[in-house]
């Protein structure tokens, strides 16, 4: 194993012993239902890579009771349930989503007791008509299309066991759903993914991260990143054609895709560029576990936080 600054350098073949050490191999049944549930991951990369990371993170889950047991019979209170919350960053398109859905489907597996809630930050942007009042709709992403206030207060809520509601985002019609809301009730477990989860916002006291039990940054190089996002653009823009509801639905009818891939580069290169550059890629080393993806999206590298 190499050791590079504060983390331990772990490649794929190294990281995978661990299962077989460790845990207790999946069924094929259990397999097959998660591959039918998430079919973008590959069943090695859940045998390999994701059954060591759950494995580890019950060994955190643990800490993090033995810590809250401890607390209560200091104060003499009782023991409350307090949410093991596991923050997902990376740049937009690089997969996020996509493994933050898959560990919520492996926890479930590994802990069928445990309820795992999952939403994510895009929740937080500010809808498109109020990013244009504020004339940074094209900043879309930046720290400053968030409602970090709203999103601290939600953290703040989940932590103490309160409900707590988190607005919805859709990819398709590019915009805040009105009145629509994810509910977060005392989840055992909460995965809270998105790109600014580990940024400290420029007008608050506290990180959203202070709230994290455990973060992970899912890391590749840009250029795969970009023609996984301009592919996750031509999915978007097939599904457009026949949904008049659709932000890229007169794109998609037009008929014209050259263009439309044209803008779908230089929204790349002016914006999302820009935002990993400046905004995400720096928080990369805040995160307790670094996850790095080649051009096929296996994972060939891990780096775990020592200290
Ligand atoms: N492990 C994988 N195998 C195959 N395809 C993947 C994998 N992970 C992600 N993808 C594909 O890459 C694209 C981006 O993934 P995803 O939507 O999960 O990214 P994201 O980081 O959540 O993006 P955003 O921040 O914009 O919401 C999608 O088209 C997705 O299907
Ligand atoms: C919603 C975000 C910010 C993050 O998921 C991203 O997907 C996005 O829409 N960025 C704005 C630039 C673009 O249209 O790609």
């Amino acid at each position: 194993m190499k050791e590079s600054l504060n983390y331990f350098k772990i490649p794929r073949a190294k990281w995978r012993e661990y299962y077989e050490k460790n845990i207790v191999p999946l069924t094929l049944e259990e397999l097959e239902r998660i591959k039918s549930l998430n079919d973008r991951i590959s069943m090695k990369d859940v045998q390999e890579i994701y059954m060591p990371l759950v494995y580890y993170l019950e060994m955190q889950l643990n800490v993090q009771r033995f810590k809250q047991e401890q607390t209560a019979r200091f104060l003499d209170k009782p023991m409350t349930n307090v949410p093991f919350v596991i923050g997902i960053a990376g740049s937009v398109a690089v997969g996020k989503s996509t493994t933050a859905r898959l560990l919520k489907i492996l926890l479930k597996e590994a802990f069928p007791g445990k309820k795992v809630q999952l939403i994510t930050t895009d929740g937080f942007l500010y809808p498109n008509a109020k990013l244009k009042e504020l004339g940074i709709l094209e900043r879309k992403g930046f720290p400053e299309s968030y409602d970090m206030e709203e999103l601290i207060t939600f953290m703040d809520k989940v932590k103490n066991g309160e409900k707590a509601s988190a607005p919805v985002y859709s990819h398709q019609v590019y915009d805040i759903i009105p009145n629509r809301y994810d509910i977060v009730d005392n989840p055992n477990i909460l995965i809270v993914e998105g790109i600014n989860v580990l940024q400290l916002p420029s007008n608050q006291r506290i990180y959203v991260s202070d709230y994290f039990d455990f973060s992970i940054y899912v890391d590749a190089h840009e250029k795969d990143i970009k023609k996984w996002y301009l592919e996750r653009f031509e999915m978007l823009l097939d599904g457009a054609f026949n949904d008049p509801h659709n932000y890229y639905y007169s794109l998609a009818q037009s008929g014209k895709r050259d263009e439309a891939f044209e803008i779908a580069k230089e929204t790349w290169r002016k914006v999302n560029h820009v935002n990993l550059r400046d905004y995400i890629l720096p928080t990369k080393n805040r995160a307790d576990l670094i996850i790095e993806k080649g051009h096929d999206h296996i994972i060939n590298e891990l780096l775990l936080r020592k200290y």
